[in-house]
């Protein structure tokens, strides 16, 4: 039996406030085993039916990480292309990724077909299987923010090139790719909002009774 004090939730929501998006990292290593214990705090999250259908690849390779932050150049640049006038001078301004930092890479991947779990909860909602890989990743996310490591969620990819890259299973859909390592700084506002991107609203703007 274990339970929680109020010393502890007052932590614990400290901890959501001060989690965030990295994208400036030190040069730093992480001490050996990082990634992997990451990953088995991830594989203690909820997943639909318990399939697990969590898949990660640490991609440690130079070649490899060389050509992802080169699809990524590509796809931010495409983006970049899709705004105009001052929207497109805040966004070229932006720093997107910690690719080139990031002592970690770990890319992760959702396995549609395995039959761990039985398909059950799935029937209806087959997405509920990418849900679980996004629940594994803000679990990561905590934890190690918890250690004082920094984790940047990068999107900026042609999905299908970071298949060909890292040679993963027809089977698995891309999710997201990671970068982890030590942060520069440690701030309890949005990166986003301070470069005045956009900003984060209250929960009544998104609630509503029924
Ligand atoms: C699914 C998904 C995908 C991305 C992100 C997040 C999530 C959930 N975020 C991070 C995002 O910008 C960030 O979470 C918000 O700006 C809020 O900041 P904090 O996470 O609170 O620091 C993100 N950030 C970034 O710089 N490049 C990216 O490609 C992405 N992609």
């Amino acid at each position: 039996m274990v339970s929680f004090d109020d010393a502890f939730r007052r932590q614990l929501h400290e901890l959501f406030v001060w989690r965030r998006d990295v994208r400036r990292f030190r040069s730093e290593p992480l001490p050996d085993g990082t990634i992997e214990r990451l990953i088995e705090i991830a594989c203690l999250s909820p997943s639909v039916g318990l399939s697990q259908p969590w898949r990660f690849v640490i991609v440690d390779d130079a070649a490899r990480r060389r050509a992802v932050i080169e699809d990524f150049k590509s796809c931010n640049a495409d983006a970049l292309r899709s705004y105009s006038g001052e929207r497109a001078a805040k966004y070229a301004a932006l720093k997107l990724s910690g690719l080139e930092e990031a002592p970690g890479h770990l890319a992760v991947f959702a396995e549609k077909t395995d039959q761990i779990g039985s398909g059950l909860g799935r029937a209806t909602m087959p997405e509920t299987t990418e849900y679980s890989v996004v629940a594994a990743i803000c679990s990561m996310w905590l934890a190690a923010r918890a250690e004082g490591i920094g984790l940047g969620w990068v999107s900026i990819f042609n999905p299908g090139r970071v298949h060909e890259i890292l040679e993963t299973p027809d089977t698995w859909k891309f999710i997201g790719y990671l970068c982890i390592g030590y942060p520069e700084v440690e701030c309890d506002r949005p990166e986003l909002e301070q470069a005045k991107w956009e900003s984060r609203r209250g929960p009544d703007e998104f609630t509503i009774r029924r």
